[in-house]
This record gives C-alpha cells, sequence and structure tokens, in this order.
C-alpha cells in the first residue's frame, strides 16, 4: 500500500478480502427500543438446527455484505434496515469449512420482525445472551456486545516510583474508561505486591472494573480477585484453578495452549504479540494474518496484544478480536 499523499485525510481501513475457501456471513445485531437483542432460533433439518443465532446469511457472489445483510434480514423477518457500525467480523474453522461472520450493527429498521421462515424468533437482554445456545463464532460476539473492549496489563513501579505514584497512575487509567485489569508486578517482592494488590483491588471496586491477579493463584483466591495465567502456567493446569464465578483468563501463543486455555473454561485469552514489542525484545510479532490463524480455531474471546493501543479496537475487531490488551498503551495518558 502506498502511504497517503500530505495533507490528504487517511484512506479506509483496507476491505478484508476472504481467504480461499471462506464463506463469508453476515448478521444484524438488532436492538429494539428496551434495548433487547433480537434472536432467531435455527430450525429443524438444517446445520446447527435449533441453536440462536443473529438473523443474517451468507453473502451471494457479486453481492456486497452490505446488500446481502438487507436482502437477508427482508427475507428472513420481513424488514427494511438501515446498518450501522461494524460489530466484528470471526473468522472461524469448522470441521467443514471457514466461516468468516460479519456481524453489523442495525441502526434502524421498518416494519416488525417476523418469523419468514419458520424460525422462532426471541428478544433477549443482553445480559441474558450468554445462556442461549449459539454456534461457536456467536461466542466472541456475545462478548463484544456485553465485555471491555480493552484490558490493561499493568507494569509495575519503576525504579523509585512509590506506592502512591502508582496507585495515582492506576486511577487515572480508571478514569480513562479501562474496565478490566490484569495486576501484572514482575520483579517486585510479596509483601509489597500484595499491598498494591490490596489498593488495586479498591480502586477497581469502586471503578466497576474486573480485576485479575498475573500467576499467583494463592493470592487471587485469598482475596476472591480473578487470575491470569502466563502460558508456562496454563501448561501446568489441569483443571480450572479458580471457583467458576472467580475470572480466569490465560496468554496464548499457539493453537495447543487456546485450546488448554479453552478446556479449562477461561473467560478470554491474551493473543500475541501482533507487532513488536520492549516486553518480546527479538520477537517479529504474528501480525494480523498470525492473529487471525489462532483466533478461527478457538471459540473463546481473545484481546490481541502486542504494541497496541486504544486506536487499534476498530481493526483488532474486524480480525476477531474482542479488543486490544496493552502495558503502556493503556497505561500512559
Ligand atoms: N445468520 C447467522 N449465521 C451464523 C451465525 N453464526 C454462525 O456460525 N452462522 C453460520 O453461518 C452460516 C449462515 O448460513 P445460513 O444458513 O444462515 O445462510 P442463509 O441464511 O444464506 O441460508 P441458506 O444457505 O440456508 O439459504 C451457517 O453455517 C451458520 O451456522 C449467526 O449468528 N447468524
Ligand atoms: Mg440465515
Amino acid at each position: 500500500m502506498t502511504p497517503d499523499p500530505p495533507g490528504h485525510p487517511p484512506s479506509a481501513l483496507p476491505q478484508p478480502v476472504d481467504p480461499p475457501g471462506a464463506t463469508h456471513v453476515v448478521a444484524g445485531v438488532i436492538v429494539d427500543a428496551r434495548g433487547r437483542v433480537l434472536l432467531a432460533r435455527r430450525t429443524a433439518g438444517r446445520e446447527l438446527a435449533g441453536l440462536w443465532e443473529f438473523p443474517g446469511g451468507k453473502v451471494e457472489p457479486g453481492e456486497t455484505p452490505e446488500a446481502a445483510l438487507a436482502r437477508e434480514l427482508d427475507e428472513e423477518l420481513g424488514i427494511e434496515v438501515e446498518l450501522g457500525d461494524p460489530l466484528m467480523v470471526v473468522p472461524h474453522l469448522t470441521p467443514t469449512r471457514r466461516l468468516r461472520l460479519d456481524v453489523r450493527g442495525i441502526r434502524a429498521w421498518r416494519g416488525t420482525p417476523k418469523g419468514y421462515e419458520g424460525q422462532a424468533l426471541a428478544w433477549v437482554q443482553p445480559g441474558a445472551l450468554p445462556r442461549y445456545d449459539m454456534p461457536d463464532p456467536d461466542r466472541p460476539v456475545v462478548a463484544a456486545l456485553l465485555q471491555p473492549d480493552h484490558c490493561l496489563v499493568t507494569p509495575p513501579p519503576g525504579p523509585g516510583d512509590s506506592d502512591a505514584t502508582w496507585l495515582a497512575a492506576l486511577e487515572s487509567a480508571l478514569a480513562r474508561g479501562v474496565r478490566r485489569v490484569q495486576f501484572r508486578m514482575p520483579g517486585i517482592d510479596r509483601s509489597r505486591r500484595q499491598q498494591l494488590l490490596a489498593n488495586a483491588a479498591l480502586h477497581c471496586a469502586a471503578a466497576g472494573a474486573q480485576l485479575l491477579v498475573n500467576g499467583d493463584a494463592r493470592l487471587a483466591c485469598e482475596s476472591g480477585l480473578g487470575l491470569h495465567l502466563p502460558a508456562a502456567r496454563l501448561r501446568e493446569c489441569r483443571a480450572r484453578p479458580v471457583a467458576d464465578d472467580q475470572p480466569l483468563s490465560a496468554s496464548c501463543h499457539d493453537a495447543e495452549e487456546l485450546k488448554l486455555a479453552q478446556a479449562l473454561g477461561c473467560d478470554f485469552a491474551l493473543v500475541g504479540p501482533v507487532h513488536p514489542t520492549p516486553t518480546h525484545p527479538g520477537h517479529g510479532g504474528i501480525g494480523w494474518a498470525g492473529f487471525e490463524a489462532l483466533r478461527e480455531q478457538a471459540s473463546l474471546p481473545i484481546y490481541a496484544i502486542g504494541g497496541l493501543g486504544v486506536d487499534d479496537i476498530a481493526a483488532a475487531r474486524s480480525h476477531g478480536a474482542q479488543g486490544i490488551a496493552a502495558i503502556r498503551g493503556l497505561w500512559e495518558a
């Protein structure tokens, strides 16, 4: 791609090209005035019969995704729609094919949705979506509707930094909208770590942010917080190391680790580095293509990490990520 000439606005994000053999499926998130989301149930005799899905269908040859979604929602529900923002594109590998589930918001519609193909419809409160049995690629979509689109991984206090300085930086990250925090403290002794964690927990609770402790299962359990497993710890785990109601996440670098994380019931994973970062010297980064190659083999929500910040959230979503996780990118104002 040639760089944009000076004085011109940056060009729009390149349209993702379907890899050979991928079936491009477009689906809409239709929300009513009460904030409920419309799901449709796949009818008997079709693949994945009985599962609930976002209404939509396959893009036909020569059709734009936008035209395909408008057509599908007219055929299936009898409504005329105005499309809103893209939510995310989930690349997914099934035993028989490669899918790209391209999910768009629906800004407005005319008509009353009805099941024109005999499918049952349900208007679902967002918080109840995880209770509906949906196809695997919908799991990250539901997470994108409900959970934070960025996750702060804390740096330890710098040399000479007081605990108060570190806590003030955490507070300002929370004030900027961080709602998911991984407490990572390499090189800090246990008693100082515990003290910082106790204070961080108070700040996070006050902001309504979720807090997960990196690596230390005992500390996580004692303090009733979530746990994040670095890849080496993940590989040692034979069973979920925290209670079901405590958040659990893991860092994964390959498909095997993602499978382990999923089998343990991790709520989400961190995958990267997408771009080179000072934290992983000598690693060139897996790039978005490498990220998608891992994403398509798993169904749990995944944050992309490595040289990313809030400006990269839309791009991350277009590659199937929940959003981005970052140390520096979210710590520094
Ligand atoms: N519409 C829709 N399809 C989904 C979702 N999640 C998901 O995996 N899919 C998959 O994407 C494909 C969509 O195909 P479809 O059967 O709805 O296609 P369609 O409306 O064009 O119907 P047709 O091919 O039966 O005529 C199916 O394999 C379906 O399982 C979703 O949330 N919405
Ligand atoms: Mg359909």
